[in-house]
């Protein structure tokens, strides 16, 4: 965005964010997990402290005041959690550890976080070492920054967030995610239809997908996703699916999100069975080269005998979202969202993405890096 307005004042302390702004999405080596996906810790106050080293006294006080905080309960994954960033191959454990639920260090070896956030800045003057300043930040749900300290004033971070409302609550009062849930999208029959296609043919195991050396592959975790999909194949039924989106869904999105949806991904039958633990965790649909096309995802429920399966969007607080049968929750796919486990049953849905001509084009683009042969 172009704005011929000052730029706004440089913080006191060493961050370059200020209470308001959001923060650098990225992904870093935590010991459990090498690509940690620092977008999907939304939806819960965070505390990201950039340490550097706790070789610096000061940055080995701020690890010590965050064991502690974590030890009185402050952080517990679920109201919040912390994260100390350490550049520092010596701080490896037992020296810098997680302590699960609450506590983990990202292992910024490279320096690429750091630097991404500023902690890690190039010398004023040529020739000098770059100087490492630390700072923590304390985020709100959306990861948006609510304040900034230097570590040896982390403190006070800890006492603001102490004092914080729970995080569903942090803009002053429970507002819903920015979705759109559309009843009547697809007949009682039509649904029944779908349903039968899957159980004619049954499904299979369906992945979720990742960059991995540059390329878009799909990846099996039953941990983060359990669901067998059914791609249906007869070209009468898409264009029958096709038709009542165009007809029922294209129009509210435009009048919504002012978006035309041109084009469809995906034209499948998604089930989620409680006999193997369905469900699909915490993720955004359009974070990997393969897939930064999507614009907006539709979930249509095909029936409602079963229990859990909700949608729900840990940036916006705990409310559950259920379209009725044949009823859709259209959202962006930008939006972290979780398909809770199915308890009781089984939960059909179909679950197609949308996009229009510009995305479309990305989409050719993207069609490079996927590590499979594109879906039409
Ligand atoms: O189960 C749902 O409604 C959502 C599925 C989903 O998030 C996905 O396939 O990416
Ligand atoms: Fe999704």
């Amino acid at each position: 965005m172009s704005d011929t307005s000052a730029s706004p004042p440089r913080p006191a302390s060493a961050t370059r964010f200020l209470p308001g702004d959001p923060v650098p999405m990225f992904h870093a080596a935590t010991d459990g997990n090498p690509r940690y996906a620092f977008d999907s810790v939304a939806g819960r106050y965070v505390l990201l402290a950039f340490l550097g080293s706790s070789s610096h006294p000061a940055s080995a006080a701020a690890w010590e005041a965050l064991g502690r905080a974590r030890v009185e309960g402050l952080f517990d994954d679920a109201r919040a959690c912390a994260y100390a960033v350490t550049a520092d191959p010596a701080d490896a454990a037992p020296r810098l550890a997680d302590a699960v639920p609450g506590l983990r260090v990202f292992r910024d070896h490279d320096l690429a976080v750091s630097r991404a956030f500023g902690a890690y800045a190039a010398p004023a003057v040529e020739g000098e070492k770059p100087v490492y300043s630390p700072f923590a930040l304390l985020l709100d749900p959306m990861l948006r920054v609510l304040a900034h300290a230097p570590v040896a004033e982390i403190g006070a971070l800890l006492a603001a967030l102490a004092a914080l409302p729970p995080p569903a609550l942090h803009s002053g009062a429970e507002v819903p995610a920015p979705v759109l849930v559309l009843p009547r999208v697809l007949e009682p029959d039509f649904c029944r239809g779908l349903i039968d296609i899957y159980e004619a043919h049954g499904g299979t195991e369906s992945g979720f997908m990742r960059d991995v050396d540059g390329r878009t592959v799909p990846q099996i975790d039953s941990g983060h996703k359990r669901r067998k999909d059914h791609v249906i194949a007869d070209e009468a039924v898409r264009a029958a699916l096709r038709e009542r989106l165009v007809r029922r869904l294209v129009p509210e999105i435009r009048r919504s999100f002012q978006f035309q949806a041109t084009r469809i991904e995906r034209y499948i039958v998604a089930c989620y069975d409680a006999a193997d633990g369905g469900h699909f965790r915490a993720h955004r649909d359009n974070t990997t080269r393969g897939t930064a096309h999507r614009r907006f995802a539709v979930s249509i429920n095909l029936n409602d005998s079963f229990e859990g399966g909700d949608l729900w969007f840990p940036e916006f607080g705990p409310r559950l979202y259920r379209p009725p049968p044949g009823g859709a929750v259209v959202f962006s796919c930008s939006l972290l969202h979780e398909a809770t486990r199915v308890r009781e049953g089984v939960r059909f849905a179909t679950l197609p993405f949308l996009y229009d001509e510009a995305a479309a084009k990305v989409r050719e683009e993207g069609r490079r890096f996927l590590g499979l042969p594109a879906e039409a």
